[in-house]
């Protein structure tokens, strides 16, 4: 379990930027070795519906004009626009989805939005502008009375959209909800994406213990990272094969990960505790040799670790802490994973005015969780949560957004614009 260990500053701890770069490189290298025209390419068909936010596998071109035929924009009354104004006998109407006859030379065809343009007609009158009150008065009356129209009015011609050969989504695009509905309007059920980046994942120590074992023994707590880590990376593009609670036995560890590496062939091995300065750090014992570990001037997620594993996995460790585990998927693995693999995206983050004083740690750059607000005017306003230990999960789950507060000796105060990132899955106010 040996190889190339991310080199970390022999003294003193990395900054966040430094960091976020080291894990992007290395989740890229795998990244570019997976997808090198080896086995370890996967690419899967799925059911256009279920594809949202995958990754196309090959471009997407047009095998059709879109529209596929001149059609009405408008429920109107198809005309020659040389025949306008005027009040015009009325021709057979033409609902959607039949091919019309051509239209008798100054007549006016009732038609239906979408409906073929018929030969001989050029714009369309919307019934709204004529002194038709309905479809069956004006049939009833047998003509129309029009005003005057330009050519090519509340026409949409065909391949106005797309033209038959036009690449319309390159490989490499990751699809969304508009992309699915032109690959649908092409004639199309499935799509070939990209096979989602696999993980295995694992969290413990002694005290740990999965949620549903009762009774709760002495000094134990229940383990919230694997849930939080499997739900994340599933909302992040990102498929869990495996999902393990470990024990402080550092060779019990390794037969388990060694059994998964076989098993599951993961892009990444992602843990969460046993890093740190104990004397039970499993995650760090069994992994030394093939990850390198230290701290980010980050407060939470302070001690970080990262590797690649011989098999070419990725090792990125998270500190124990709940909400040192999370801060650190979102600060870390997301970029990473955006740019090496367009599973998700990329964070947005966006300033802020401070709508209270914050203290800011001397050396570390916090990650705040808290609120943001935006006013009548557009005005954007963050407020942190006072607690900033990394055990306040509870707390957490109340944010809406994280708040950068640069590292300082001086308070920040209210009004000062920071940067936040609104959280996707809280409503910001
Ligand atoms: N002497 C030092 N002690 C610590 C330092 C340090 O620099 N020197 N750093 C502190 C910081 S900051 C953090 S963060 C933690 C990180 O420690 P580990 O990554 O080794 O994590 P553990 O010790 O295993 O656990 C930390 C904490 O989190 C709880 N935990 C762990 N796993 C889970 C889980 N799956 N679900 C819920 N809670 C979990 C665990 O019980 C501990 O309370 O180290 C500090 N110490
Ligand atoms: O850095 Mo630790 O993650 O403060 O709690």
């Amino acid at each position: 379990m040996t190889t190339s260990a991310d080199g970390w500053p022999a003294t003193g701890a990395r900054s966040i930027t430094a960091h976020i770069r080291a894990v992007a490189e290395a989740v890229a290298a795998q990244a570019s070795a997976r997808t090198d025209g080896g086995e370890r390419v996967r690419t899967e068909t799925l059911p256009l519906a279920a594809a949202a936010g995958r990754v196309l596998a090959a471009d997407v071109t047009a095998n059709r004009d879109l529209p596929g035929f001149d059609n009405s924009q408008m429920d109107g009354f198809a005309v020659c626009a040389a025949d306008t104004p005027a009040t015009l006998p009325l021709a057979p109407m033409i609902p959607a989805g039949h091919w019309p006859d051509p239209l008798p030379e100054a007549q006016a065809a009732p038609i239906m939005t979408g409906a073929p343009i018929p030969a001989g007609a050029d714009a369309i009158i919307p019934i709204e502008d004529t002194d038709a009150t309905s479809f069956d008065a004006a049939v009833r009356a047998g003509q129309i009375t029009v005003p005057e129209v330009s050519a090519g009015t509340f026409v949409r011609p065909i391949g106005s959209d797309a033209r038959t050969g036009d690449l319309l989504l390159a490989a490499g695009t990751r699809l969304t909800v508009p992309g699915l509905g032109t690959i649908a309007a092409l004639g199309q059920t499935e799509v070939a994406v990209h096979a989602r980046p696999r993980a295995v994942i694992y969290t413990g120590g002694d005290e740990v213990t999965a949620p549903g074992t009762t009774p709760l023994p002495p000094g134990a707590l229940y383990d919230a990272n694997l849930t939080m880590l499997a739900a994340w990376l599933d909302r992040n593009g990102v498929a869990v094969a495996a999902s393990r609670l470990i024990s402080d036995t550092v060779a019990d560890f390794a037969a388990v990960l060694e059994a998964d590496l076989a098993a599951h062939a993961p892009d990444l091995i992602i843990t969460s505790g046993g890093i740190s300065a104990g004397r039970y750090e499993v995650i760090r014992q069994a992994l030394e040799g093939c990850a390198a570990f230290g701290s980010v001037t980050m407060q939470p997620g302070g001690p970080q670790g990262l590797g690649t594993h011989t098999s070419g996995a990725v090792i990125i460790c998270f500190p124990g802490n709940p909400v040192s585990t999370w801060v650190s998927a979102e600060m870390f693995l997301r970029p990473a994973l955006a740019e090496a693999y367009r599973c998700t995206s990329a964070h947005r983050w966006q300033p802020a005015a401070l709508s209270e004083d914050v203290t800011p740690l001397a050396r570390r750059e916090q990650i705040r969780r808290g609120t943001w607000h935006t006013d009548d005017t557009g005005h954007v306003t963050a407020a942190a949560f006072s607690g900033t230990s990394s055990h306040l999960l509870a707390a957490a789950a109340q944010a809406t957004a994280l708040i950068r507060i640069p590292a300082g000796d001086e308070v920040v105060p209210a009004g000062s614009t920071v940067q936040i990132l609104p959280l996707e899955e809280a409503h910001g106010e």
